[in-house]
């Protein structure tokens, strides 16, 4: 085996699974914008999500700022050398870091340093197998954080929100999936794909759930049982109308692949696997000899993924330009449903950055100030000057306990992340006059390029690059008001109503 030659198959890989989504995952998101009324809010999500790919494509940059937990499955020839192989990998994720291709995503649990280069205590994730074949096959998957919260695990018989008892069949086995779909709501990054381990233990149902990810979206399960259910959920959970980013609308699943496997007597789970729209997967066939990519595996005829310009606003919704800092007035007008375009000023601030300054001063002011739950991934030229490679929003919910108090604390107007945020949140804004705008969730390029200045950055030794507060200057960042300083939650309002949905789907269906 060449190592170098392998090395560099192994960036090749990295760094095509970061920045070019699959025929199999483009196809679903093209199809799923044809569903949606143009106008409406999850229509106008998804045109920025096409946008996205386009552009992470075309400039071979991260789709999402979350390139995930790097996660290989390899198969090789009896004899191939794995610990070349392993060599090999980990050289090859130190240098796409290096080149901005992954974000520095490994983090000390107890000290929450950041390891700066994706090597640490269990990443990346390598899985070996011997086979019989002659060449080595080698998948990666890349699947961020966010989405990973919300995989879930069931143990039947249980109860469910909305659906009742799920018992030890194949109709208890529906009821949790379709749940799984409901409870993740936006915040995955819907519509997303979502891969099903049925039995195993709690490790390795896991384990088979996430396998069922590495299966073409567009493949047929040939256990009859488990197509039907497939194809059952693919038509059904899309009625549950939570839509792109949980904005409500026609899709809110993208795919859907079961497996099975023997159980103990006392335990049945039923684990799923959720990943978001920037279902980010590859794989490649090597020669074991020379260590050169001979095929890829997700292979596909080019996909059009419709008009990229989808400006339409639904309903009697408005576009209003907002120039940072923001005044209470303006942000008193403004009512859940309008678009917000941002210009000026915008910090950073995520999970490190929420808890520190409960009991911390800010580094700059933010009276009247923009921040936004955002993990970058950036890099420093020769001169020393930051730039953005890519900035999409994070999961806002996490900094529910801290979000009304530093609100007040610091004078923020704006709040911009995903997923949307609970009842303390929305009782903040309305006190204070804030409002809570969310930006669509993996769109880091479409972000990354509103970003016109990086003015400076706090925290960066301490929190390391995802975590840090970067201080921005933006131009035409767009995003939606799901929460406004009247009490009014869209996010609120689509769980109400999809957990009316979702008792639809309590009566048998596979007795
Ligand atoms: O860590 C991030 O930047 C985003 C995360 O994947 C999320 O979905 O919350
Ligand atoms: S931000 Fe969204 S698209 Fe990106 S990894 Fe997290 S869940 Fe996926």
């Amino acid at each position: 085996m060449n190592s170098q030659q392998f090395q560099n198959s192994m960036l090749k890989l990295i760094i095509e699974t970061s920045t070019n989504l699959p025929a199999d995952v483009r196809k679903q998101i093209a199809a799923a914008r044809v569903k949606e009324e143009m106008g409406t809010r999850s229509a106008i999500a998804l045109g920025t999500i096409a946008e996205n790919i386009i552009m992470a494509a075309e400039s071979e940059g991260p789709i999402c700022q979350d390139t995930g937990m790097p996660t290989f499955h390899i198969h090789c020839p009896v004899g191939a050398n794995q610990i070349e192989m392993k060599k090999g990998i980990l050289a090859a994720i130190v240098e796409a870091t290096k080149l901005g291709k992954l974000r520095p995503n490994s983090v000390d649990s107890l000290t929450g340093k950041n390891s700066g280069d994706n090597l640490g205590p269990g990443t990346p994730v390598i899985h070996f197998e011997q086979w019989e074949k002659d060449y080595i096959d080698v998948r990666l998957i890349l699947k961020g954080g966010g989405c990973e919260n919300k995989n879930i695990q069931y143990s039947l018989p249980c109860e469910l929100e909305g659906l009742g008892k799920a018992g030890r069949d194949l109709d208890g086995i529906r009821k949790c999936i379709l749940h799984a779909v409901y409870q993740a709501q936006g915040q995955g990054c819907s519509a997303g794909f979502i891969g099903v381990g049925i039995g195993g233990d709690r490790t390795s149902g896991y384990t088979l759930a996430k396998e069922q990810l590495f299966r073409r979206v567009d493949d047929v399960n040939p256990n009859e049982q488990l197509r039907q259910l497939e194809e059952y959920i693919m038509e059904n959970a899309n009625k549950l109308s939570i839509g792109t980013m949980g904005f409500g609308g026609n899709v809110s699943l993208l795919g859907c692949k079961i497996g099975v496997m023997n159980r103990l007597p006392a335990s049945f789970y039923v684990s799923v696997a959720y990943n978001c729209w920037a279902y980010r997967r590859q794989g490649v066939k090597i020669n074991p000899a020379t260590g050169v990519i001979e095929d890829w595996i997700y292979t596909g005829d080019s996909v059009d993924l419709g008009q990229v310009q989808e400006t339409a606003v639904a309903g009697d919704n408005r576009q209003v330009v907002l120039q940072a800092p923001i005044t209470e007035e303006q942000i008193r007008s403004l009512k859940v449903g309008d678009v917000v375009v941002i210009n000026g000023a915008m910090h950073t601030g995520r999970d490190a950055f929420h808890k520190y300054m409960m009991d911390h001063d800010c580094p700059v002011d933010l009276n009247g100030g923009v921040l936004y739950h955002c993990g970058p991934v950036m890099l420093k030229d020769e001169t020393g000057k930051w730039h953005v490679k890519a900035a999409g929003p994070t999961t806002s919910s996490r900094e529910e306990p801290y979000q009304a108090d530093i609100i007040k604390k610091f004078g923020i107007r704006a709040v911009i992340g995903k997923g949307g945020m609970g009842a303390k949140t929305l009782a903040g804004l309305k006190e204070h006059g804030a409002v809570y705008l969310n930006a669509i969730g993996g769109a880091a390029q479409y972000y990354a390029q509103c970003v016109k200045d990086v003015d400076g950055v706090d925290f960066l030794d301490e929190f390391g690059i995802p975590e840090a507060m970067w201080h921005l200057q933006v131009e035409g960042f767009t995003a939606i008001v799901t929460m406004d300083s009247h009490g009014n939650s869209l996010h609120a309002d689509v769980e109400q109503e999809s957990l009316k949905k979702l008792s639809d789907f309590k009566e048998p269906v596979f007795a």
